[in-house]
């Protein structure tokens, strides 16, 4: 048995991780894999590598299998006898869990009932209970399988209310009293004497109805009945110990003899059946192409043992054409990985039907939600999903998040997820003890040989941003020194190339422009690099990313569109040409590497000066514009402040990262020493590193010999001064 495998993981996955070289689980994947696996709604926060895809693709790969099995094999769910609620017996707004002991309605004004498969006849005394998990309108009780879902409403049914009052044939009456949220009710049926009542929190209140007699036919079974509005309920039939035990000689109903239980059959079932054996059963949500393609692979890379069936991954990423996108979509989809407004765009144009969806997986949801544009296409298609899949089990929603301390996250979940599990394995932010991360000033009046080429044709451009100004070299004048910051970074970043001996890195610029111009200067320096952003067209984007993926690139320049996410296992570097404006796309972007126990070191070049940056308000969002003003003087420039932004990192992390000088020479007592980035961490200590780490322990020990030395000095000191004494 695999390790993965004591996680409940089927061994067909097991295999599939084993032969990747994943021997355990990580820790967020040995959190989070049971949880989703439980059927619940799930959010995930870990640091950067991690391991979270793994954490929702092995259970999503999973389940969806063992749904498409379950069609296969059909017998397994629905002539079930499992004291559950019934989800071929239930109205369409009432959504029940896999466990079918928690169901909930959202609809208002509108009430959704549901029956449990297994009932009672004859004789014998029996109990149920209900925690009201929501506040809300409900009516728990009994009803025969003839009885109108509309609990309390017939001759067939016994129902008794949040409001206090018990119905029978639409006759309501008071009766013990109101509960809300959190309490927990008892039902008592008494087939020997023919009564019916209810308690609340173990207080019983008095016989409510005697049934007449026909009700011990096996034709009037009473099954355990529930009736919502805008409330959730969780039930207990006797599998697990109750919260208050009715005593007596009641037993909970699913101990009833075999010769008094009832059981629901599928030919009662008046439902229309719709296939929907070739509609996704979940969607996967990435907020770029190329995430989108990276999870998708994984799901195929995990899938890879599952067959009869075998799971249908699609993906529907923009590049793929979209002709190939819809045949895909008719051959049949189990698993749908996409950006939202693709998915969206899909759903609306009626080309992907989500009427059998189970799950949804929202992959970096702080990111997506955070920006306002994407919020709003996932906002449209959350609304267009429906809560509950065809099977009546509610839709499962699995969030992954940088953090889960975000209010946009906090207001997703109280939205749209169902009693979530929280699982925060991040607590403060932090960087992976595999990322050393250090900064380079960059000061450009200190280090002038920027001037030196700044005519030349070999030096890395401005984005075109001081073409107005007037440069003055040698004098302290805010443009000429954030021309010169912006040549001179040019210049680190081929230096710390060479003094690394990088063979492969990955280069975070903060424009398109400046990527493409960085890209043509390293490659003129011979230094081979390709670029990554928004303005490359997808398929030259997944060339990029394939090319450096294999090494046959060196280096990879982008934007933070490749700071989420993207895993190229063993990158040794990252360079950061200038920080990101929001400090937790700081933390993503050095984790591209020290990823999977490999170390990794990033760089960030920090100049001490003001730069000069765009910051495009023009309509056309930069295409073309020429207004190199300040946006004060109604231009589209600012002025960028390095030293605040890495500030605000440091106060993030509550840290303060190392320097370094434009000579890169990494100091070997900061991070142990004779470090391979790119390679596995190794448990091996160097000698210094090992006399360092015990140095505090070392320095305790003597400073307590010292003292304890000092108290006996002292104590025999005072024993000879009294014997002194005495002897006088
Ligand atoms: N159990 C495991 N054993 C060994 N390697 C693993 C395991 N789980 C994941 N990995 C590897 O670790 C790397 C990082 O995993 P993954 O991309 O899932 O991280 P992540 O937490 O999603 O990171 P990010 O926050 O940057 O998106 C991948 O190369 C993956 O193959």
């Amino acid at each position: 048995m695999t390790a993965f495998e004591e996680l409940a993981v089927i061994p067909e996955l097991g295999e599939a991780v084993a032969e990747i070289g994943w021997e355990l689980p990580t820790p967020i994947q040995s959190e989070a894999i049971p949880a989703i696996l439980g059927g619940g709604d799930v959010l995930i926060a870990a640091e950067t590598g991690s391991g979270k895809t793994g954490a929702f693709c092995l259970p999503v790969a999973q389940i969806v299998w063992e749904k498409r099995k379950e069609v296969l094999e059909p017998h397994s769910g629905t002539d079930c006898k499992e004291w559950k609620l019934n989800v071929m017996d239930r109205d369409g707004g009432l959504a029940v869990d896999r466990s079918g002991m928690v169901c909930e309605s959202r609809a208002q004004k509108i009430w959704n009932g549901s029956r449990c498969r297994g009932g009672v006849h004859s004789k014998g005394k029996y109990y149920f209970e209900v925690k009201i998990e929501n506040d809300g309108l409900c009516r728990i009780g009994w009803s025969t399988l003839s009885a109108t879902r509309q609990l309390g409403t017939d001759d067939k049914s016994y129902g008794f209310g949040g409001t206090g009052k018990k119905s029978h044939m639409k006759r309501f009456e008071d009766y013990g009293e109101s509960f809300t949220v959190n309490d927990v009710l008892g039902c008592y049926l008494d087939l020997d004497n023919l009564n019916i009542w209810w308690s609340k929190n173990g207080k019983q209140y008095p016989v409510a109805y005697s049934i007449p007699p026909k009700m011990r036919d096996p034709a009037n079974a009473l099954h355990p009945s529930v009736l919502l509005q805008c409330s959730a309920l969780h039930l207990n039939f006797g599998e697990t110990s109750f919260a208050f035990p009715p005593g007596g000689s009641f037993v909970g109903v699913s101990q009833a003899s075999s010769d008094c239980q009832s059981w629901y059959s599928e030919d009662l079932s008046q439902l229309a059946r719709i296939d929907l054996s070739n509609a996704p059963l979940c969607v996967v949500l990435e907020p770029t192409r190329e995430l989108v393609e990276q999870t998708h692979n994984n799901l195929v890379l995990f899938g890879k043992k599952l067959t009869n069936p075998p799971i249908r991954s699609r993906l529907l990423a923009s590049g793929v054409p979209i002709k190939q996108i819809l045949t895909e979509i008719e051959d049949g989809a189990d698993i749908v990985t996409g950006t939202a407004s693709r998915i969206l765009d899909l759903v609306e144009n009626d080309a992907l039907s989500v009427q059998g969806l189970q799950f949804i997986v929202i992959d970096e949801a702080d990111h997506i939600l955070g920006d306002r544009a994407m919020a709003s296409v996932l906002n449209r298609l959350m609304e267009k999903l429906p809560r509950m899949a065809s099977d009546g089990s509610r839709l499962q929603v699995i969030v992954c998040s940088a953090t889960l301390r975000n209010a946009s996250v906090q207001r997703f979940a109280d939205h749209y997820m169902h009693f979530p599990q929280w699982i925060d394995l991040k607590g403060m932010v932090s960087v992976a003890e595999t990322v050393h991360h250090v900064v380079c000033p960059v000061d450009a009046e200190a280090d002038k040989q920027w001037i030196r080429i700044m005519h030349t044709k070999n030096r890395l451009e401005d984005d075109f941003i001081h073409r107005d100004d007037e440069i003055r070299p040698g004098t302290r004048h805010k443009e000429t020194l954030s021309l010169g910051t912006k040549i001179l970074k040019g210049i680190y970043v081929l230096r710390a190339i060479e003094a690394l001996n990088m063979v492969q890195a990955i280069i975070f610029c903060r424009t398109k422009q400046q990527c493409d111009q960085l890209e043509t200067y390293l490659n003129q320096n011979g230094k081979q690099s390709t670029c990554l952003h928004g303005d490359r067209a997808p398929q030259e984007r997944s060339r990029a990313l394939a090319s450096f993926k294999s090494g046959e690139t060196a280096f990879l320049i982008c934007t933070d569109v490749a700071a989420r996410g993207i895993d190229v296992s063993g990158i040794p570097f990252v360079i950061n040409v200038t920080l990101p404006d929001d400090k937790a796309v700081y933390v993503h972007r050095i984790g591209r590497v020290g990823r999977a126990e490999r170390m990794g070191l990033s760089i960030s070049l920090v100049s001490t000066h003001e730069e000069k940056v765009w910051y495009h308000k023009c309509a056309t969002k930069g295409v073309g514009c020429h207004k190199t003003r300040d946006i004060k003087e109604n231009g589209c420039t600012i002025w960028y402040n390095e030293p605040k932004l890495l500030a605000e990192v440091e106060e993030h992390l509550g840290v303060t990262i190392g320097h370094v000088n434009s000579d890169f020479q990494i100091p070997t007592d900061e991070f142990e020493g004779r470090i391979i980035y790119g390679a596995k961490r190794t448990q091996s200590v160097t000698f210094e590193g090992h006399a360092r780490s015990l140095a505090a322990s070392v320095g305790q020990l003597s400073d307590l010999e010292r003292s304890l030395q000092n108290a006996y000095l002292l104590s025999v000191t005072a024993h000879y001064e009294k014997i002194a004494k005495t002897v006088k």
